[in-house]
């Protein structure tokens, strides 16, 4: 069954006439389109020589192999060759990454990665400590180190009450330095200073009692605590009771709920994250959740409103093993994203291991989220008693700005753990009383014959499935009538025919696609082009002919590229186009489109072959803004948030693992700007025919990636 997206419709409708449209057998057309006839270039193979001296042609073509090909990670090396002759060497993508996880084996502290060559993690820490008022304090044992800093036990200098336990005065602190040449310090004091000005000692989180510069290194003073879950799994041959996680889980959540109350996500929930109490003290068994430098606001302080969605591809922010696939993909944090974080963290502590450890290299990150997306929460949770399963589905379906019901989550483990909260092995006690306020306000809520708390737990739509699919994303723009053709299936041989006959009805090609290396051609009167030429290249792409076509004034107006690595390149005339680059590269380009768009160049036409993309990029494109939407499935929410925002989608390609959807702001903006998309098993021809009778016209289409 197909999957109909309702879409947004603005403006007025135009009086419609009945629209003039061919079928996909290529009957002539009912009705001649407007008097135009194939432009002069007519739209044939052709070998002309190269035109030269064209200076306002730039080329961008990272050939296969010529470069390591891996935008998504690191630094590559793009040609640029400007007009004909000066050819300069150009670094795309740097490194954006704030936090990574670089070696996936386990244990602790390796899975922290950027920060550790910091001047700071070398430079001795100093043996005396005192701070922003604060007693003064002997450095002893080292306690732990992450990717920014490094801590160690503060003992206090001539304690006037060696019995202080906590507090101010206490007699034992744990010290936090950050170089000041740290990744976090280059604007000042480490950013997680403020955070921990607005949420310590809220519940849960530690207490920070004096900060300040001494010398070479911020300093935080803050209440001493102990070991770490991981410290706790690892220490007991990898492996934590089914009662134990189940305390954690519902401690951890309504810590979360806490912190999320206050405004704020944690960006990096993790065991090594969560710290029990001292050992030995009444607080042994109260759990803490600590390092708040990657905190952001998912409420925006002066406004109260939710932050902005967002997705930037080639941001990443937390840790591989633990991270949302969310935030592998870039978007914007929210408070969905801390709990799918959770989600893993118990299951790790539960069953010892995550089903996407183990990867490494460059690519490390993507194929770790692919996996993530493909694990359904059955098989995560196999073995695991059903309140796992239910957390795992009921977070990973979260929508961007969804509140948690955080206590339907901690209902889901109650049952788990024994009655008396005197005998659980963590403290439960900030659970408790989130529990007993809503069911406060539950009472309320009866009273007044509400029951909206119980809505958001109802079962919804799952996005997340792990079964991977792939289907035909067609889009749909509203258009006046006009005619439109389609042809799916097309072997290469019987491309040409096609494009000939269409041509000679004054149609020209407006999207191509590939599907099982077959050829699916949109030809249509309202491309505003005079004149097409086109290629079928074994190549992806055919970087001679492309630079020939423009020299002689042809743009690239479409491609397609199929599994076998051929593909199809349209070139046309008459676009609005005054300059344009393409990159090939074997994961999406992000980086490289990112520094386009700083150039003043629009993403115009996508197209994959295999796992390969190439994306075309053109200045002169009458769009005022531009994003991504990038996924392992149909990014659906992304899509309605952006159209949200006024974007339509421009370009689509995927490949069998992901679907990109470029998305844009016209200058001008259409009277109607319905857009509509559909999912299809086969091509949609019988779907195109309901959508031409609604004058909405296929404005792109591809092949490839949309459940996961
Ligand atoms: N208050 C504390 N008491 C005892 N140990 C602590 C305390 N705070 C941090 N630690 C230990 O130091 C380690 C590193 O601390 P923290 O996570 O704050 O540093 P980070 O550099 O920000 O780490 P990350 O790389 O995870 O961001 C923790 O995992 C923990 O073991």
């Amino acid at each position: 069954m197909p999957q109909l997206r309702s879409g947004v419709r603005r403006g007025r409708r135009p009086t419609a006439t009945a629209p003039l449209r061919d079928t996909d057998k290529g009957k002539a057309a009912r009705k001649k389109a407007t008097g135009r006839t194939a432009g002069k270039g007519t739209a044939r193979k052709r070998n002309n020589n190269v035109v030269s001296g064209n200076k306002d042609i730039e080329v961008v073509v990272v050939e296969d192999g010529a470069e390591r090909n891996d935008d998504a990670a690191l630094t590559g090396v793009a040609l640029v060759k400007v007009g004909n002759n000066n050819t300069r060497v150009e670094e795309v993508g740097e490194e954006v990454a704030e936090k990574m996880d670089e070696c996936d084996s386990g244990g602790r502290g390796s899975d922290k990665g950027l920060g550790a060559d910091d001047e700071g993690s070398t430079a001795p820490v100093p043996e005396r400590v005192q701070v922003g008022g604060s007693p003064a304090y002997r450095v002893e044992k080292k306690l732990g180190k992450g990717g920014f800093g490094q801590v160690y036990v503060g003992r206090r200098i001539n304690s006037p009450n060696p019995n202080e336990r906590t507090g101010p005065g206490a007699v034992e602190v744990a010290l936090k330095f950050e170089h000041r040449s740290s990744k976090g310090c280059n604007y000042g004091p480490p950013y997680e200073w403020q955070v921990y000005s607005a949420l310590g000692g809220s519940h849960g989180i530690p207490r920070v009692h004096y900060k300040g510069r001494q010398n070479d290194y911020y300093i935080m003073v803050m209440d001493m605590l102990g070991p770490s879950l991981w410290d706790v799994w690892n220490n007991n041959s990898h492996t934590m009771s089914i009662e134990m996680v189940a305390c954690i889980a519902i401690e951890a959540i309504s810590i979360l709920e806490k912190l999320h109350s206050r405004g704020y996500v944690h960006g990096d929930v993790k065991p090594e994250n969560f710290l029990l109490g001292p050992p030995g003290t009444p607080d042994e068994k109260k759990l803490f959740l600590v390092d708040l430098g990657l905190a952001v606001r998912w409420r925006d302080n002066s406004t109260g409103l939710h932050v902005d969605y967002d997705q930037r591809p080639d941001v990443f922010r937390g840790t591989v093993r633990y991270a949302s696939a969310h935030a592998h993909l870039g978007r914007t944090g929210s408070r969905r994203d801390d709990l799918e974080s959770l989600a893993y963290t118990l299951i790790f502590l539960l069953r010892g291991r995550l089903p996407w450890q183990g990867y490494q290299g460059d690519n490390k990150g993507f194929l770790v989220c692919k996996k993530k997306m493909s694990t359904s929460p059955e098989a995560l949770c196999c073995l695991c008693p059903a309140p796992f399963r239910q957390f795992v589905e009921y977070v990973v379906n979260l929508k961007f700005d969804e509140g948690p019901n955080y206590a339907k989550c901690i209902s889901l483990f109650d049952g788990i753990v024994g009655p008396n909260p005197d005998l659980r092995p963590i403290n439960t006690e900030g659970a408790q009383k989130l529990i007993c306020q809503v069911g406060r306000k539950r009472a309320r809520l009866m009273m007044d014959d509400d029951n909206e708390e119980e809505e958001d737990w109802q079962p919804k739509k799952k996005v997340r499935m792990g079964m991977p699919a792939t289907q035909w994303i067609s889009v749909y723009n509203a258009r006046r009538p006009m005619k439109q053709r389609y042809h799916y299936n097309v072997a290469d041989v019987r491309l040409d025919q096609h494009i000939v006959k269409g041509n000679a009805d004054g149609l020209y090609i407006s999207s191509v696609a590939s599907c099982s290396n077959l050829w699916a051609l949109i030809m249509d009167a309202g491309t505003g082009f005079s004149a097409q030429v086109y290629e079928l290249s074994p190549n992806f792409l055919p970087k001679d002919w492309i630079m020939e076509q423009w020299e002689k004034s042809y743009y690239i107006s479409a491609i397609a590229g199929a599994n076998n690595g051929s593909s199809l390149v349209v070139m046309s005339k008459g676009t609005q186009y005054l300059q344009q680059s393409y990159k090939v590269s074997e994961s999406f380009p992000f980086k490289w489109i990112n520094k386009k768009w700083r150039e003043g160049f629009y993403v115009t036409a996508m197209a994959t072959a295999g796992t390969r993309w190439a994306i075309v990029m053109s200045r002169g494109t009458g769009f005022s803004d531009q994003v991504v939407e990038l996924d392992f499935l149909y990014p659906s929410e992304g899509i309605h948030r952006r159209w949200e925002a006024g974007y339509r989608i421009t370009s689509t390609a995927a490949t069998s693992d992901q679907t990109a959807l470029v998305l844009s702001i016209p200058r001008r903006r259409p009277s109607d700007e319905t857009q509509e998309t559909l999912r299809t098993s086969a091509f949609p021809s019988v779907h195109v025919k309901e959508k031409w009778a609604k004058n909405l016209y296929i404005a792109s289409v591809c092949y490839g990636r949309t459940v996961s």
